[in-house]
């Protein structure tokens, strides 16, 4: 038989990305990537061209579209596989990234009638501007004791499904009504290319506080938060939820023209970017914990069992890998924290110095940043530029930036922005430690591994841990490949299981990055400063930075 290939389609905040895999090694045989066109909406709408408030985020769901249009025919041609040898696809997204669209599917927002409402609009993982309402969620699920609250680490984030709903509910009513269905985008992509809305048990259980045997909130919950949402389950939030690896459907005949492959091949469930990374790297046991780090970074853990973990962004059964408690933590922006100083606040002639140098000012930042000792910039940073979402679960909080002299470098806080990631990631390792869920070693994929090797090499020398890094260049696609090959299954050429796919596709490097002993001992030092600030910020020692953000809002 001829070898066998799948398709995964990652989509990232900036970008969508398609990689053909090969079926018997995992190996990515051709790769594109198509930015969005309409990037992240945080500043104006399309059309109307209307401010948007702070804290908004929105994406254009037609980019969705264009990335299967343009990527998927790409890495056909640059790879010359026959078509007939592609038994599947699979997609993985950020997440929660949701829409409401009609009994058609049609999202609301590429409608005349609505596309200037600006809740029509797709909103992105990192939309924060619902976290009133996610804060009288957790206020009410916590008077009713509500038993799901623990599962979600005590504290719901605005992020998540239900508080997003609530706020279109009440910001824009009419929206509310007019929508026949709201969904995660990785679902709305599913059903362009299938035909029909097939809900995944992944997006469900960490995004949607849905529960295998106890389905989402009640009626009674959800009428306590605002009586018009008390059937919200079972109309706008309607369907069967499906297991990862559940064949979806199969392609269209109008997608199969528009990307160039056979009507009729497997299309799987959606998945979420983290979560498809994680046997794309081998990791289908507990204890090893994986960080997809890229715009933000998740933090996804196997267990045997259900334990309480402070402001871990949930714990679902079966939610990564059949027959595991799978466990996510996360931090709400790291790349997005560089990309803002190299954007927003180096100094001109860094970013002379790079173009003459012909590097990138990250590269540029980075090797000068790699001459310093840990501690020797004087400098501490809190890495809250975009909230806290594990283990404060606020975003309200802000970034802060402490030491400054009037001999500070631009390497430096290049350098400290770097280091506070990597406390962030720390804080999060020991709340899963301290609430007894096992982290013996740490596994890094996406994009970041690959662009800098000092923010790794920090990584491990604050973490005192070793780290694993995959051995390919968009490990969700290649995870989302396999769930692909999963629902084909083997009578297509595919495998019966995640663990079999992972067993024979899965790829992490041969060199393991090791923590450096001298720096580990400087940085505990400045961790437990870290934590100190943590706490003093994030607990209540000391609400500035919600005042400053309160005083915001009058302008
Ligand atoms: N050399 C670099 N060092 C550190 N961060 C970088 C570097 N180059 C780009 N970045 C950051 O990487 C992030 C994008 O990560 P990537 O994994 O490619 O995308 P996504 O999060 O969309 O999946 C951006 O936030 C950008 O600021
Ligand atoms: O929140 C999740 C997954 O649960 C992510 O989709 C979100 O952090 C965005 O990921 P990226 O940083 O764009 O890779």
């Amino acid at each position: 038989m001829n070898r066998k290939y799948a398709i995964g389609v990652d989509y990232g905040t900036q970008s969508g990305r398609a990689v053909l895999v090969d079926l018997s090694n995992g190996h990515e045989v051709a790769d594109h990537v198509t930015p969005y066109a309409h990037h992240v909406i945080d500043e104006r709408l399309p059309h109307s061209g209307e401010a948007l408030e702070a804290d908004w985020a929105l994406q254009h769901p037609l980019d969705y579209i264009e990335v299967l249009t343009t990527s998927i025919p790409e890495v056909m041609k640059q790879s010359g596989i026959d078509p007939a040898d592609v038994i599947g696809i699979g997609i993985d997204f950020t997440a929660c990234t949701m829409l409401p669209i009609t009994e058609l599917h049609e999202p609301l927002c590429t409608l005349p009638a609505y596309q200037d409402n600006p809740h029509s609009w797709v909103k992105l993982w990192k939309h924060h501007a619902a976290q009133d309402e996610a804060n009288l969620i957790n206020e009410m699920a916590a008077k009713r004791g509500e038993k799901w609250l623990a599962r979600y680490g005590g504290k719901i984030s605005s992020e998540w499904m239900l508080a997003k709903i609530w706020q279109i509910l009440n910001e824009a009513p009419e929206i509310y009504e007019a929508a026949d269905q709201f969904v995660e985008a990785t679902d709305w992509v599913i059903s362009q290319l299938t035909g029909q809305i097939t809900r995944n048990s992944c997006t469900a259980g960490y995004k949607a506080i849905w529960h295998k045997q106890d389905g989402y909130p009640s009626e009674a919950f959800l009428a306590s938060l605002d009586p018009r949402l008390e059937k919200l389950a079972d109309t706008k939030l309607r369907g069967d939820i499906v297991p990862l690896g559940t064949k979806a459907g199969e392609l269209n005949e109008k997608l199969a023209a528009l990307t160039g492959l056979r009507p009729g091949i497997a299309v799987a469930v959606g998945n979420v970017d983290a979560h498809a990374a994680v046997p794309a790297v081998g990791v289908v046991t507990p204890g090893k914990l994986v960080m997809a780090m890229g715009t933000s970074i998740c933090h996804m853990l196997l267990g045997d069992e259900e334990k309480e973990v402070e402001g871990m962004c949930g714990v679902v059964e079966d939610g990564i890998i059949p027959g595991f408690y799978g466990y996510e933590a996360g931090q709400s922006a790291v790349g997005d924290i560089f990309e803002w100083y190299v954007d927003e606040a180096v100094p001109a002639y860094v970013k002379e110095e790079a173009a003459q140098a012909g590097v990138s000012v990250h590269e540029w930042l980075e090797g000068k940043a790699a001459l310093q000792q840990p501690g020797q910039s004087g400098l501490l940073a809190l890495d809250w530029w975009n909230g806290n979402r594990s283990t404060l679960v606020d975003t309200d909080l802000t970034g802060l930036l402490l030491g400054c002299t009037l001999l500070t470098k631009p390497e430096e806080i290049y350098r400290a922005l770097l280091e506070s990631t990597a406390y962030g990631t720390r804080k999060i390792v020991d709340a899963f430690r301290s609430s007894g869920v096992a982290v013996d070693t740490l596994y890094a994929c996406g994009g970041l591994p690959q662009k800098n090797r000092l923010l790794m090499q920090i990584y491990a020398d604050v973490t005192n841990m070793e780290i694993r890094v995959a051995d390919s260049k968009h490990t969700p696609a290649v995870g989302a490949a396999m769930f692909a090959a999963v629902a084909a299954g083997p009578e297509a050429g595919g495998y019966a299981t995640i663990v079999e796919a992972a067993e024979n596709m899965a790829r992490v490097r041969e060199e393991a990055l090791r923590p450096n002993p001298e720096h580990a001992a400087v940085y505990e030092e400045l961790y437990q400063e870290y934590v100190t600030l943590h706490d003093y910020f994030g607990r209540g020692g000391n609400d500035v930075m919600k005042r400053l953000k309160n005083l915001k809002k009058h302008y």
